[in-house]
């Protein structure tokens, strides 16, 4: 599995773009959220928008689903197609709702399936996006009363979106599961919405040595060499994740 991050900013970062990431498998690309920059960072890497296979989004903050208009008009007008969008179940009705209709309503296009192949997903049931490809949503803390999910793909990669910290999840998943962790993080203490880096560093070592920092602020550099066992995960680097390792992939061809 490959995934290259469009952005490995926070929400309000202005050195890095959104959160959001190109997972691919097996021939399978899947962008995960789609942000405010999601399609200005697709544009940068020369990734045409009709080579996305479907998108699946975590929660509903701008960082993460503030692309969606532009993708979803782009996909109608110019490219004339209907593409997949995964979806929390219980996100459906209020990504509509309360973000996208404003946007998007037309009189001939007043819901999210005239938009999009919409296939909802639920907790605790795997859903296969792909031959090999699987993903479980965990509801995880992040604003509170406020749906969020983290993502589980191939029980062996945890992506955590956005997330308050949570120890016995990411030990549980580390040492029993064997996963790899990108993880969220924030600099500033306390952290009330997401995990932070004085948090992570009380993980053990060996947890620790299996996470990779993520949604970080603009001064990132002041942190090098201060994140324990942990690595900072670089955007629009294409990484490899094999037997619980993550390296940059190596360049193909001759
Ligand atoms: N109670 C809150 C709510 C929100 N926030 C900030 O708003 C951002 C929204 O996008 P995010 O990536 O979830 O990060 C959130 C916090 O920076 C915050 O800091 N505290
Ligand atoms: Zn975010
Ligand atoms: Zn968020």
């Amino acid at each position: 599995m490959d995934i290259l991050m469009l952005g490995t900013g926070n929400a309000f970062a202005k050195k890095y773009y959104n959160n959001n990431a190109l997972l691919c498998q097996n021939g399978f690309t899947l962008l995960i959220d789609c942000g405010i920059t999601a399609l200005l960072s697709l544009h940068q890497i020369g990734q045409p928008l009709d080579s996305i296979d479907a998108v699946l989004i975590s929660h509903i903050h701008a960082d993460h689903i503030g692309g969606l208009e532009e993708y979803a008009f782009r996909m109608k007008f110019q490219y004339r197609k209907r593409p997949v969008l995964y979806v929390p179940d219980k996100l459906a009705e209020p990504l509509w709702e309360h973000s996208l209709r404003g946007g998007l309503w037309q009189e001939q296009s007043q819901k999210l399936e005239d938009y999009f192949e919409v296939r909802r997903i639920r907790e605790g049931v795997p859903a296969v996006l792909h031959d090999g490809l699987t993903v479980e949503i965990i509801r995880t803390e992040h604003i509170p009363g406020k749906i969020s999910y983290s993502l589980l793909f191939n029980n062996s990669f945890f992506y955590t979106a956005d997330m308050r910290f949570h120890p016995e999840l990411v030990t549980d998943l580390v040492r029993n599961r064997g996963c790899v962790v990108f993880h969220d993080c924030q600099f500033v203490t306390p952290g009330e919405v997401h995990a932070t880096l004085e948090e992570l560093l009380t993980l053990p070592e060996d947890v620790q040595s299996k996470i990779y920092l993520m949604h970080y602020a603009d001064d990132k550099d002041r942190y090098e060499g201060r994140t324990g066992r942990m690595k900072f995960i670089e955007q629009h680097v294409r990484y490899t994740i094999s037997d619980g390792k993550v390296e940059p992939t190596a360049p193909s061809g001759p």
